[in-house]
């Protein structure tokens, strides 16, 4: 069978365009994926074309890949179908919209864009152009994921209620990270709403609104309290969001997402304070255990005395392998890849499909998260830098 070989172009070259990447040689078999290849043929750097020919050296692309020394050279390049943008949240409006206006289908990391107005001008440039366009929200791809959203589906866990959801890191952010560090600094759209609330975001988005029917879907409303740290940007959010439902699925639903630097849901690294996240439903309810953006462990607990515990690996390409993870305190489990092949393979099959959105979040879901985030930063007053909010484009950051 001739496999559909997606082309790739990676722009920026830090930590986690270096996890992508090197899951992007991972053969797709080993995860019995067998009708799409990756192949990384270029990568730049705004620094230099040797960091980015060091870069793919590292990751261990073709030896055939290019290296540039600017992201406008990569968007140019004839050879490239699809551009990972792996740079700070502030920049990911100005990078996208440079590769959809040059013709090129792009996966951009999270968060998306730094407000919802943005996110909306890279959705109908890419409709406008015909392109495909998904933000990188690879814990969707999951299987867990999909498993947890089978259960919901399913009616397991009866009508579902509520879900909460904690993304914490346990983390002294005056240790870790000085104040330009784009964990911190506003300029780069730092704080931790944008960088890990979005995954409690996610985990009450993935249950509790992308479950229902598209047709059924409706925005939440919003409360939310938000601790500023010195910089500005923020180091503790808590969301109360009420999604309205038809009376069919149980009526409104209540989503508790939050998010905070110091605290963390698994202050033992085992498990023992128990799950990071619990969905209700009015028959029990599924859990998943820390950390919210590459879970391994869920448990299904029902009314009726039934406990089911599941582990989901992460396949890999063998002991020993072990890949740089986010800001880089955590190592993947020997063996396994990092988990970001699913995600990548969601934009092959797309592209080969003919589609221009991702399956498990499309662009009218990533806007509406976006403006959940909006309206968190407006109740609070976190504001950024008017060049990094703006939606002219081009803006020199
Ligand atoms: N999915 C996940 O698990 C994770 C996602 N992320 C997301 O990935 C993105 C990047 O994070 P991460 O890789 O950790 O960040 P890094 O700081 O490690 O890398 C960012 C890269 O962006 C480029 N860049 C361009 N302009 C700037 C600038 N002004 N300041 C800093 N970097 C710049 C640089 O590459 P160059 O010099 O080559 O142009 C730099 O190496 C963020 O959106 C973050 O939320 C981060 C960690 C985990
Ligand atoms: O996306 C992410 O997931 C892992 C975290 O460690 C990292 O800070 C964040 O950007």
């Amino acid at each position: 069978m001739s496999k559909f070989t997606l082309r790739w172009g990676i722009l920026a070259t830090g930590g986690i365009a270096e996890s992508f990447s090197r899951d992007l040689t991972v053969n797709p078999e080993t995860r019995n994926v067998n009708d799409i290849k990756h192949e990384i043929v270029a990568a730049a750097s705004s620094s230099s074309a040797d960091r980015a020919s060091q870069f793919l050296k590292k990751v261990g692309a073709p030896s055939s890949a290019k290296g540039y020394g600017s992201y406008e050279e990569l968007v140019a390049d004839k050879d490239v179908d699809i551009i990972y943008v792996a740079t700070p949240h502030s920049h990911h409006y100005q990078n996208a919209m440079l590769c959809l206006e040059g013709g090129k289908n792009v996966l951009c990391e999270k968060a998306f864009t730094v407000n919802a107005a943005q996110a909306k001008k890279l959705a109908e440039k890419a409709k406008e152009k015909n392109l495909f366009l998904m933000e990188a929200v690879w814990t969707r791809y999951f299987p867990l994921s999909i498993y947890v959203r089978d259960i919901i589906t399913s009616g397991k866990i009866g009508k579902v209620h509520r879900t909460f959801a904690d993304l914490s890191i346990g983390t002294l952010p005056e240790d870790a990270f000085d104040n330009s560090h784009r964990m911190v600094n506003p300029d780069l759209a730092g704080g931790a709403l944008l960088d890990l609330g979005i995954y409690a975001l996610t985990w009450v988005f993935q249950t509790l609104y992308h479950t229902q029917p598209e047709s059924a879907r409706k925005a939440p409303t919003v409360v939310s309290s938000l601790k500023k740290y010195p910089t500005g940007a923020d180091e503790m959010t808590t969301m109360l969001l009420t999604f309205p439902r038809s009376e069919e699925l149980g009526g409104d639903a209540h989503g508790i997402a939050t998010t905070a630097f110091r605290t963390t849901p698994d202050p033992d690294g085992k498990g023992s304070a128990g799950p990071a996240i619990r969905v209700q439903g009015d028959k029990g309810e599924i859990q998943v255990f820390h950390p919210a953006f590459r879970p391994s462990k869920t448990k299904l607990v029902l009314f009726d005395g039934t406990v089911e515990e599941k582990t989901f690996t992460q396949p890999g390409p063998g002991k020993g392998s072990g890949f740089y993870n986010g800001f880089g305190d955590d190592k993947n489990p020997e063996g396994e890849g990092h988990g970001m092949f699913w995600e990548a393979d969601e934009c092959a099959f797309a592209l080969k499909e003919g589609r221009k959105e991702g399956k498990y979040e499309g662009l009218q879901e990533s806007i509406v998260i976006m403006e959940t985030m909006d309206e968190v930063r407006k109740q609070n007053g976190m504001t950024y830098p008017e060049k990094i909010e703006t939606t002219k484009f081009p803006t020199q950051l």
